[in-house]
C-alpha cells in the first residue's frame, strides 16, 4: 500500500529490532535492505570502515550531512564516547521524521541532535547555535554535488581545525568527482581512499578520508 521506503524501513525496525539496542537496529536495517529492498544507507561493509574511523578519532563534536533514515546516525552514535554529540542534518521532513523514530528506537537520542533543514543555511549558524568551535569529524553522505560547496563553506565558517577529518561516502558510486579532485589536489588536505562496495551490492564504491591541515 502507499507507504514509502523509509516508512517500510521504520516498520521493520519497530517489528524486528530490540528497543534500546543500536546494534540490532543497524543489523535489522542491513538485513532488510540486503534481502527485501535496497536503500541508500552507508551499509555494513562501508559502515565498518566508518566505525573504525569514529573509534580512532573519538570525536567530541561530529557532524553528519544527510541523515536519510538515521542508519549511520545510529551506527555512529553507538560508538561515541560520553559527552560527545553527533549533529545530523536532513532537509526532507519525511526522512527527518522517520530518522527521529529510528534514532529513538535505538536509544541514542541523547547523543544525536537532528537538525531539519538545508546544510547551506545551517553551516553558517553552527557556531552560534551550538556553542561550537570546530568539528572533529564530519561524515558527508548528502547530495554528492553538495560535498564540495559545503566543504568550502565549513572552511570559510571556521568549522574545521588542524586535524579535523572529513569522511565522504560514495566517492566512486554515484561519485563526487569535483570533491575528490579538491581534497586530493589541495595542499590543505591529506586524503586517503578506502576501497569498498556500494551498500548491499558488489559494485565498487569507497570512502575518502581527508584530514584538514589548516
Ligand atoms: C544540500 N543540503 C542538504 N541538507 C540537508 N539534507 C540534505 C541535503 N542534501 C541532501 N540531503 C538529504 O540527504 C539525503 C541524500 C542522500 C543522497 N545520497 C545519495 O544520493 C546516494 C545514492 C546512492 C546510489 C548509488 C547507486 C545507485 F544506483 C543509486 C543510488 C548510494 C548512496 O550511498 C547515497 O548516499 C536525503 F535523501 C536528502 O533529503
Ligand atoms: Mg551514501
Amino acid at each position: 500500500y502507499g507507504s514509502t521506503r523509509p516508512e517500510r524501513i521504520l516498520a521493520e525496525v519497530k517489528s524486528k529490532a530490540t528497543r534500546g539496542d543500536a546494534r540490532s537496529v543497524v543489523d535489522t536495517i542491513d538485513q532488510y535492505c540486503r534481502h527485501q529492498e535496497w536503500a541508500m544507507n552507508v551499509g555494513d561493509e562501508k559502515g565498518t570502515i566508518l566505525d573504525s574511523i569514529v573509534c580512532e578519532v573519538k570525536p567530541r563534536a561530529m557532524l553528519e550531512l544527510g541523515t536519510y533514515c538515521g542508519y549511520s546516525a545510529v551506527r555512529i552514535a553507538s560508538l561515541l564516547p560520553p559527552n560527545s554529540r553527533l549533529i545530523t542534518m536532513e532537509f526532507n521532513p519525511v526522512f527527518a521524521a522517520i530518522a527521529r523514530q529510528v534514532i529513538a528506537w535505538a536509544g541514542v537520542e541523547d547523543k544525536v541532535v537532528l537538525i531539519e533543514g538545508p546544510s547551506g543555511d545551517w553551516i553558517p549558524k553552527m557556531k552560534k547555535e551550538f556553542g561550537l568551535t570546530s568539528f572533529d569529524l564530519v561524515f558527508l553522505d548528502h547530495w554528492k554535488d553538495c560535498y564540495l560547496p559545503d566543504t568550502k563553506l565549513m572552511e570559510e565558517c571556521g568549522l574545521l581545525r588542524t586535524g579535523s577529518i572529513l569522511v565522504a561516502d560514495n566517492v566512486i558510486c554515484p561519485g563526487a568527482p569535483d570533491y575528490l579532485e579538491y581534497v586530493r589536489g589541495s595542499p590543505r588536505y591529506e586524503s586517503k581512499y578506502f576501497r569498498s562496495h556500494l551498500e548491499y551490492t558488489r559494485v565498487e564504491d569507497g570512502i575518502e578520508k581527508s584530514v584538514f591541515l589548516g
